[in-house]
């Protein structure tokens, strides 16, 4: 196969954010690694500090060593290649006269295909579109990555959508989700619509219910200001959860073409029950997470790390359906916060009993594990005849691993692959207006709810699995959360 090396001009504004250095600039080193990146592209470091190339570069070089992959060494004949692509440019979004900074950078030794990386909050977006037309830099070639969340709210995302929309047209926007660039996750679409085993058996006859769980044993700390204004249902569950429920739960598309998957992930969250005032307290937990020991370390509170009072969740555990035919009366259980015990990322399709058991020992039901942090994984539980001579069959429960062969396994990190995608306009793996929209029209009733004290904020002690109310969510439907 031939390799396609891509030219084209990338400007990360927040350049010097934690995402950029500990995401974004691994990933283009990466990608310049693996000569996707012609070296005549530009990557352009757009940032508030005033600051000299030369000591942009040392800044990079030295983030680069501390976010590399652990298993990674720093190359240093890539960094010289990586290194010859990067241009530092100051610039206040709140100041317009800076773009003239980039214009410079831009027009000179131009490529005509141009990306501009929005790594910040969402309420500089309008801004920073704002003076990037005034200096004339966006053409009909120029694309756009905006980061989540967008806005707080349906009200304030409509908005800036709207903004964003008055510069660039919606094929040249790319909403990112990175879960959407993990290789565990696209593996959803290829599991559930390449194996006929699983058709038929994926729907509410089958299954009993499904859980998520998507927890980190990081705590906030310096992103406390951050967000601290968002709290985890804006930052994990109305993104990252909402686009796994959707490819858990979608019909099969027509096609892998962009808008086929779009239109399908949509009728899902259009067919999200809105959570009724009288069931939020029991199907809609928050939490905030107080001091506590994890990995072993004592670690401080939520407050203690803002050193202010706060109502924001740091953790969020919901029980969900979806009013459809597939999915009638089966419980979706999603559940994320900060501050717990392991970081895991982990999806259980619990099937349901056998209709009738001719054993006498207890048949536990197929339960099919995905994982994907901090190892990818597939495992099926089956029941499996104990080996031996004994008169009446006994069985136990043994787990298939779905593992790929070795040569299959992943080594490119989600925010490679989606800016590789960005950078081959394949908007496939990134979310439509209309997508992140109604995530928040469902989201926002929960959130509108929580303001009002419907359901009160707990707390969970940091390097635990969440307050208690988050386990008698499920006892109450005689489950459990699946733990490792
Ligand atoms: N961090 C993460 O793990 C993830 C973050 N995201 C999203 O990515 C975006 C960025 O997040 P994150 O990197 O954590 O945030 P940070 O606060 O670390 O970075 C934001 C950047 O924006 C810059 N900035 C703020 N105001 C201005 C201004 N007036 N002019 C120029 N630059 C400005 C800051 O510059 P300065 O350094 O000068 O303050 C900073 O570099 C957010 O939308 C977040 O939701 C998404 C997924 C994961
Ligand atoms: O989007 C976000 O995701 C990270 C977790 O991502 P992962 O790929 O490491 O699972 C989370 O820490 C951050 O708060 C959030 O903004």
């Amino acid at each position: 196969m031939n390799k396609i090396f891509y030219k084209c001009d990338i400007v990360v504004f927040g350049g010097h954010g934690d995402l950029s250095f500990r995401k974004l600039i691994p990933a283009l080193y990466h990608l310049v690694k693996d000569a996707h990146i012609d070296l005549n592209s530009r990557i352009i470091i757009a940032s508030r500090t005033k600051m000299s190339n030369s000591d942009n570069t040392k800044l990079i070089k030295e983030k680069l060593k501390t976010f590399l992959n652990k298993d990674e060494e720093f190359e240093d004949e890539v960094f010289a290649k990586f290194e010859s692509l990067i241009k530092y440019c100051h610039i206040d979004f709140a100041e317009n006269k800076t773009f003239k900074n980039l214009e410079n950078l831009l027009t000179k030794n131009q490529n005509e295909e141009r990306i501009f990386y929005f790594s910040t909050a969402s309420e500089f977006y309008e801004n920073i579109c704002k003076s990037l037309s005034d200096y004339k830099l966006i053409s009909t070639t120029s694309r756009v990555v905006l980061e989540k969340p967008i806005g707080k709210n349906l009200e304030t995302s409509k908005v800036i959508n709207e903004k964003v929309l008055e510069y660039f047209k919606e094929d040249q926007i790319y909403r990112i989700d990175h879960y959407l660039g993990k290789d565990t996750v696209q593996n959803l679409i290829a599991l559930r619509f390449s194996n006929k085993m699983f058709v038929p058996l994926w729907d509410a006859n089958n299954i009993d219910h499904i859980q998520i769980t998507l927890s980190e044993s990081v705590g906030v700390e310096s992103r406390w200001e951050f967000y601290n204004q968002y709290g985890a249902m804006r930052d994990m569950v109305q993104n990252h959860l909402m686009q796994l429920v959707c490819l858990l739960a979608m019909e099969p598309p027509h096609s892998l073409d962009p808008n086929a998957i779009r239109d399908e992930k949509l009728k899902v969250l259009n067919s999200l029950r809105s959570i009724e005032e009288k069931d939020m307290k029991n199907h809609a937990i928050r939490a905030q997470y107080t001091a506590g020991i994890v990995d072993g370390k004592e670690v401080k509170g939520y407050l203690d790390d803002g050193n202010s009072q706060s109502d924001t969740e740091t953790f969020v555990a919901l029980k969900l359906f979806i009013d459809n035919f597939r999915w009638s009366d089966t419980p979706f259980y999603i559940r994320t916060g900060k501050r717990m015990p392991s970081k895991n990322s982990e999806i259980v399709i619990q099937f349901k009993s056998i209709p009738y058991s001719i054993f006498d020992n207890y048949t536990m039901p197929n339960k099919l594990i995905i994982s994907f942090s901090p190892d990818e994984s597939i495992t099926l539980n089956l029941m499996h005849k104990i080996p031996g001579l004994d008169e009446k069959m006994k069985l136990q429960e043994v787990s298939l691993e779905l593992n790929p062969p070795r040569s299959f396994v992943r080594k490119n990190e989600a925010y490679e692959r989606l800016l590789l995608d960005v950078i081959r306009a394949n908007p496939t793996l990134f979310m439509r207006l209309d997508e992140v929209n109604a995530a928040w029209k469902w989201t926002d009733k929960i959130i509108s709810a929580w303001q009002n004290n419907i359901t009160p904020m707990q707390t969970y002690k940091a390097g635990t699995n969440g307050p208690a109310s988050a386990i008698s969510m499920l006892a109450k439907d005689e489950r459990v959360w699946h733990e490792n």
